[in-house]
């Protein structure tokens, strides 16, 4: 996969300034880092955590688990402080929780699927840029209301409406280009698909992806 093409768009807050933590290490790109007593941990997967105890904390990323050991303790003259990521096989002596007790049935299934060589979110972006009418308006307004009834008619291939926090969207130009496969895309439409948006990847910034693909917004008071 062309990793420069692949990345997402997330509602997260900027990183920690670096220069106040103590410790930091890049994993896979999970960055951990701890300040003081505080064990900060931030990541672009929500299957990501930390669990504190004194000297030895606890990574837990996706189906992996980790023991992140601090080393300054042990060299206390060393001046460059380093965090090590202990794989579970060596670390048989200090109690490990596997994602199974922690990250359990409550979380639904993430599986990101390879996109097809030309549907990259870059290529989104660039259609975004450069299509005249992606929501397929043909000079209609995007500023009307719409009712759920007219939301529902819209299942054909071109015109497949969604609702999106209140907003009508058409997701047909988007389909393949979306990183969850177009299947899951599917089960939006012609229906309100905030919850289930939500319960995947509320961080997803959709209103800036799909700005070009307003076809209305929802008329509630029906
Ligand atoms: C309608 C607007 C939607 C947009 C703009 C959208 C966008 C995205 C984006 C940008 C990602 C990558 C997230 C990441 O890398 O962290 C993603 C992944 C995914 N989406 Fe969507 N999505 C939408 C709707 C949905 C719906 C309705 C479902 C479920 C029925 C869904 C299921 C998934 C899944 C399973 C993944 C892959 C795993 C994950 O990252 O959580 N998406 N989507």
């Amino acid at each position: 996969m062309d990793i420069d093409n692949d990345f997402t768009f997330c509602q997260v807050s900027a990183p920690a300034d670096l220069e106040t933590n103590k410790l930091t290490s890049d994993v896979a790109g999970i960055s951990i880092k701890e300040e003081s007593s505080n064990a900060i941990c931030t990541s672009q997967d929500s299957g990501l955590f930390l669990s504190n105890d004194s000297n030895s904390k606890e990574a837990i990323v996706g189906s992996l688990s980790f023991t992140v050991t601090n080393t300054t303790s042990s060299q206390p003259n060393e001046s460059s402080q380093s965090t090590t990521l202990v794989p579970p096989s060596k670390t048989s002596n200090l109690s490990m929780k596997l994602p199974e007790e922690k990250n359990s049935a409550k979380k639904p299934v993430r599986a990101k699927v390879p996109f097809e060589k030309g549907y990259s979110q870059m290529d989104w972006l660039k259609l975004t840029r450069t299509h005249p009418d992606l929501a397929g308006l043909k000079g209609q307004s995007n500023k009307r209301l719409i009712s759920m009834d007219e939301v529902r008619k819209h299942q054909t291939e071109g015109q497949m409406w969604t609702v999106l926090k209140g907003r009508v969207y058409n997701i047909s130009p988007y389909m393949k280009f979306h990183p969850g496969g177009v299947d899951m895309l599917m089960k939006a439409v012609g229906k309100d698909c905030t919850s289930l948006f939500n319960k995947y990847h509320a961080w997803v910034n959709a209103e800036f992806l799909l700005e070009k693909c307003v076809v209305g917004t929802l008329d509630e008071s029906q």
